[in-house]
């Protein structure tokens, strides 16, 4: 294994909005070498406490009613719905992450249940970027909107959000501003 290069691609992976992604996004063998890189994130007792739900194609459509629908709900006028709209149209593929935290799981607490979450959709989001993709997690008050949350999440889960996914239209810019030294001390 060459560390460094494991080490840059790490170091280099950044967020990037819909309206710099396009096709292609990842195919079928690609999601799921993501998805078994989120399947090695840390995860006490192996409770495995999510999933993803590819939406792509003719699905994105389906995708955009739902967005278009809430955007309408929260009185937005014809150019917010549409923003919504393209929200789901735009990226090649949009991946729902769905937790399912057991609050009374007799030893792992829900804390650490949800830092596996975190953890996988970060393997995840790293995977695309070493595969060449970028990507957003994206969330907002309509990953909590029931019919948008039951329209991906059985009983006991919770709709997270979503990934976009695509190819990168353009590299990031702007200084990476956070600072190592805030976030390591030694005791
Ligand atoms: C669960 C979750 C939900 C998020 N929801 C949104 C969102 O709705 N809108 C947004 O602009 N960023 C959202 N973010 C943040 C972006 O995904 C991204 O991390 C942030 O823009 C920083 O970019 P970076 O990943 O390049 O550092 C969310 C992040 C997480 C972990």
């Amino acid at each position: 294994m060459n560390t460094s290069a494991a080490l840059d691609t790490l170091l280099s992976r950044y967020s990037l909005g819909v309206k710099h992604l396009t096709e292609p996004g990842p195919d079928a063998a690609q999601l799921q070498q993501m998805v078994a890189t989120a399947l090695r994130a840390p995860d006490h007792a192996e409770l495995v406490p999510f999933r993803f739900v590819v939406v792509q194609g003719e699905a994105r459509t389906r995708l955009a009613d739902l967005f278009a629908e809430h955007a309408q709900h929260k009185g937005k006028g014809a150019e917010g719905v549409a923003i919504e709209r393209e929200r789901a149209l735009r990226a090649p593929l949009t991946v729902a992450v769905l937790a399912r935290i057991d609050l009374g799981h007799p030893l792992v607490p829900a804390h650490e249940q949800w830092m596996c979450v975190g953890g996988a959709v970060t393997n995840f989001l790293n995977a695309a970027h070493a595969m060449g993709f970028a990507g957003k997690m994206l969330s907002g008050d309509k990953a909590r909107a029931p019919h948008i949350a039951q329209a991906f999440a059985e009983p006991g889960e919770t709709l997270v959000g979503w990934v976009a996914l695509g190819t990168p239209t353009r590299t990031p810019h702007g200084e990476v501003r956070k600072d190592a030294a805030q976030a390591l001390r030694f005791w």
